[in-house]
């Protein structure tokens, strides 16, 4: 992490401390509590959402203590002296249930759900918040572009205009979800991801000539000279001179790797580049582009445009998961004491599902992704006969006859994690996987097909006769 610390408790919103401490007093400290995670909505209007930051949360939450630094702050901040003994001890001593990281997973279902005892489940709210919704976003905008590539890579050059520090996560979410590299070298050592990279401007600028840039980094870099070609016109001198440094460098023994493009039309300079480089017998050098690109721009130039790219660099879109600007991941208690929980509102979609629950993906007879249901935890998947709309209950599917598989493991027991987390790398894999059951209808960018999420008859029965307590008490 590039904030040293071994010691996260602080990593919270003010809130949690408060109610934490609010906990503690009113003798509730002990209560057992449920909470899940789950998502309300798509980004980018999508019609999935790439899962990821398990292996950081999880990281972060074994380190999720207070040193004397800690409690000397918060006593600072007014929390009461017995409070801060319990929390200069306080480890997370709960368990965990989660989706695999790179699991593809829909609005409205649990994608992680916590049990402990009321202040652990609390007080880590924002930090799993903080980490799950921003590399779940950033790895779903990477695989959205991954998804249109086709076979092209591309690489994260982000670091600059992420937001902040979250560059480091976002690089590893961008490289979750397809980016085959990174620029970022902090985030390449962290968590073993290959690094790339070119030059900037600054560095063609700083001779007196292009050709002469071109020539002193050929001679630097002779095995993985890429050179960038548009710092003063790209067709009349950027590609012209690397064409004469190609030719310099084959007459050594040694083959130029690549030329980018920064600017213009990269359809228009790509195929003109393309045949100059052909022309000049020069097949073997790619073709780089960068320079404000994302999903629809990478489709748009492969697939309708047809443009001889070999690969992108993808900076500001990619890290900051433009054009939304969060996941809207929430956090809500479902279970307290054995007791189902939920949250009224009176808009419909706020409306939270009460209990400890699982969640089975149904697949078809074609052996793809048809349905996913929301079950109790306790009830047997083979006994559920129909999935409800979670709002429209007279829309139900059957799905006894279903292949079924539960998405949520255990992942951490009494506050130890006894899954091992895997590599990004292992978790690209699984997310092709796993998209490739994916059906094509719910991939695509345009009004994507909604993806079905049902509840049984008993969490739906739950639900109601719950909200009606809810309701006769509220009225009173
Ligand atoms: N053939 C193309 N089809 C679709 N989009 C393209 C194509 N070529 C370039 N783009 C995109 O159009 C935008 C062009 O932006 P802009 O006008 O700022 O670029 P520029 O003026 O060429 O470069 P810069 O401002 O960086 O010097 C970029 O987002 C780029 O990715
Ligand atoms: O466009 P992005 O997707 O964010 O990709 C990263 C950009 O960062 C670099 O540009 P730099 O910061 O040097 O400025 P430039 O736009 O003038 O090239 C690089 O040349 C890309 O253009
Ligand atoms: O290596 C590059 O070409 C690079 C890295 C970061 C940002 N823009 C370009």
């Amino acid at each position: 992490m590039p904030i040293s610390s071994n010691h996260w408790g602080l990593y919270t919103d003010f809130y949690e401390l408060t109610m934490a401490q609010g906990y503690f007093y009113c003798g509730k400290k002990d209560d057992t509590t449920t909470f899940n995670y789950f998502f309300r909505t798509n980004p980018y209007q999508g019609g999935f959402t790439v899962f990821a930051g398990l292996h950081d949360f999880l990281k972060l939450l074994l380190e999720y203590t207070f040193n004397e630094t800690d409690i000397a702050f918060l006593e600072e901040q007014g929390f009461n002296k017995e409070f801060l003994e319990y929390l200069r001890t306080f480890k997370f001593s709960g368990n965990i249930i989660s989706a695999n990281e790179g699991e593809i997973m829909f609005p409205g279902e649990p994608v992680l759900q916590i049990e402990g005892n009321i202040i652990e489940c609390q007080l880590i709210e924002s930090m799993l918040l903080n980490i799950l919704n921003f590399e779940s976003l950033v790895a779903t905008k990477a695989f959205r572009t991954k998804l249109v590539a086709n076979g092209k890579v591309f690489s994260d050059f982000g670091l600059r205009r992420a937001q902040g520090l979250g560059a480091i996560h976002g690089s590893r979410a961008a490289k979750i979800g397809g980016a085959a590299s990174t620029s970022n070298v902090l985030a390449g050592k962290l968590f073993d991801i290959p690094l790339s990279g070119t030059q900037a401007h600054s560095w063609i600028q700083s001779f007196d000539t292009e050709l002469e840039a071109f020539r002193a980094f050929a001679r630097t870099h002779p095995e993985d000279t890429i050179l960038l070609v548009d710092t003063y016109d790209s067709l009349m001198s950027g590609i012209p001179n690397a064409i004469t440094v190609a030719k310099e460098l084959e007459k050594e023994g040694n083959q130029m790797q690549a030329i980018r493009l920064d600017s213009g039309d990269l359809a228009y300079l790509s195929k003109k580049a393309r045949k100059m480089l052909d022309d000049a017998k020069l097949e073997y050098v790619k073709i780089l582009a960068s320079n404000q690109l994302n999903e629809y721009v990478v489709k748009s130039l492969i697939k309708d445009q047809n443009a001889p790219i070999d690969g992108f660099g993808i900076g500001t879109e990619l890290i900051t998961g433009k054009s939304d600007a969060a996941l809207d991941g929430v956090y809500k208690l479902v279970e307290i004491n054995g007791r189902p929980k939920m949250k009224l509102s009176e808009n419909i979609e706020k409306v939270t599902l009460p209990c400890k629950k699982q969640v089975y993906r149904c697949f078809g007879d074609d052996g793809t992704f048809y349905r996913d249901a929301i079950l109790v935890a306790d009830e047997n998947p083979e006994e559920a006969e129909f999935i409800f709309h979670p709002v429209y209950p007279e829309r139900k599917t059957q799905i006894t006859h279903l292949h079924k598989e539960p998405l949520l493991n255990t992942v951490v027991k009494a506050g130890e994690i006894i899954r091992e987390q895997k590599g990004t790398d292992e978790i690209h894999q699984y997310l092709s996987k796993r998209s490739e059951l994916l059906p094509e209808e719910h991939k695509r960018f345009i009004s994507p097909h909604i993806y079905k999420v049902g509840i049984s008859q008993k969490l739906m029965e739950t639900r109601d006769a719950l909200t009606k307590q809810l309701l006769k008490k509220s009225s009173v």
